[in-house]
């Protein structure tokens, strides 16, 4: 049945909101509404207007025929900080310092309304990105690659520990990960990544960066692009100057461990130094 207008703006934004990154097109809408399309271009405006001032995102309008609406959520920098003030909070809980300067974290990989802002936050620092895949290393990564591929409407690409038999041939890097210098394998099945992706690294903890730096490798491996780095947060342990690559966003960085007091010091990671420049 053909909705009035205050009911068709609620039903296309929710349409939207469940279409990130997808191309829409007037006609679409036009006949999913039994509306002209004029009345379709002025409801988008009023949705346009709205998102954009109350932080949820950008709507973009490609003009001719193969034209139409795409939906790119993106957060508001300060409702960003504001999340990731209460969780560098919770992370500084002493209960949470593991041996080797880890933090225990695995709870709030396993929360669903987090992981999803943590989805907009990296979606929002990479908006402008030309990405095709969204890359991590099983285990701890997962649910944050997957929360950040919902929010980008991008596939996901786990690479594993180890060999499996039921993912065929396969390429596998060696890698040191940790501060204790373990030396450990990666595995990609040659089936998962097609030559010349451009692939975002996501992972929950960078410390030392050979795991990244494992994945970059990988990448070489497959003729595949790193169009990006995300970690939820960083250890401040080594300074640029001695990690492997400096290009990456963080949410969060660990600034101080001391493991006899359990104290730690957890701050805002450079994601939001780079929106100081840009405040969008
Ligand atoms: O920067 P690095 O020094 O390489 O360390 C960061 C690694 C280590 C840890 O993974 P693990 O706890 O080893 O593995 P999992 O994610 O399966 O728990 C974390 O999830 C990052 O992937």
């Amino acid at each position: 049945k053909k909705l009035k207008r205050s009911a068709r703006l609620v039903e296309m934004t929710q349409y939207l909101l469940n279409r990130p990154h997808t191309l829409i097109s007037l006609t679409a809408f036009a006949d999913r509404y039994q509306s002209a399309k004029s009345s379709i271009s002025e409801d988008l405006a009023i949705i346009k207007e709205v998102f954009e001032e109350e932080g949820l995102g950008e709507l973009h309008t490609l003009a001719g025929a193969a034209g139409g609406v795409k939906y790119t959520p993106k957060m508001h920098v300060e409702e960003a900080r504001k999340i990731m003030e209460r969780v560098c909070g919770q992370l500084e809980q002493p209960e949470r310092v593991l041996p080797g300067g880890y933090l225990y974290m695995t709870d709030m990989l396993g929360q669903p309304g987090l992981l999803a802002d943590i989805g907009r936050m990296f979606a929002t620092a990479f908006a402008s990105k030309e990405i095709d895949v969204i890359m991590t290393v099983e285990t701890k990564g997962i649910p944050l690659a997957y929360a950040t591929a919902a929010s980008m409407n991008l596939p996901v690409v786990i690479v594993r520990r180890d060999n499996k038999v039921t993912e065929g041939s396969a390429v596998s890097i060696n890698y040191v990960s940790g501060s204790n210098k373990r030396i450990q394998t990666m595995s990609l099945a040659r089936r998962a990544l097609r030559e010349q992706s451009r692939v975002l690294i996501i992972d929950d903890f960078m410390k030392a960066g050979g795991t990244i730096q494992g994945m970059m490798d990988l990448l070489h491996e497959f003729n595949a692009h790193v169009a990006g780095v995300g970690v939820f947060v960083e250890s401040g342990e080594l300074e640029n100057e001695e990690r492997l690559f400096e290009d990456y966003v963080s949410l969060a960085k660990l600034t101080a461990v001391d493991l006899k007091t359990k104290q730690t010091t957890i701050v805002l990671g450079n994601f939001f130094d780079q929106h100081k420049a840009d405040p969008s």
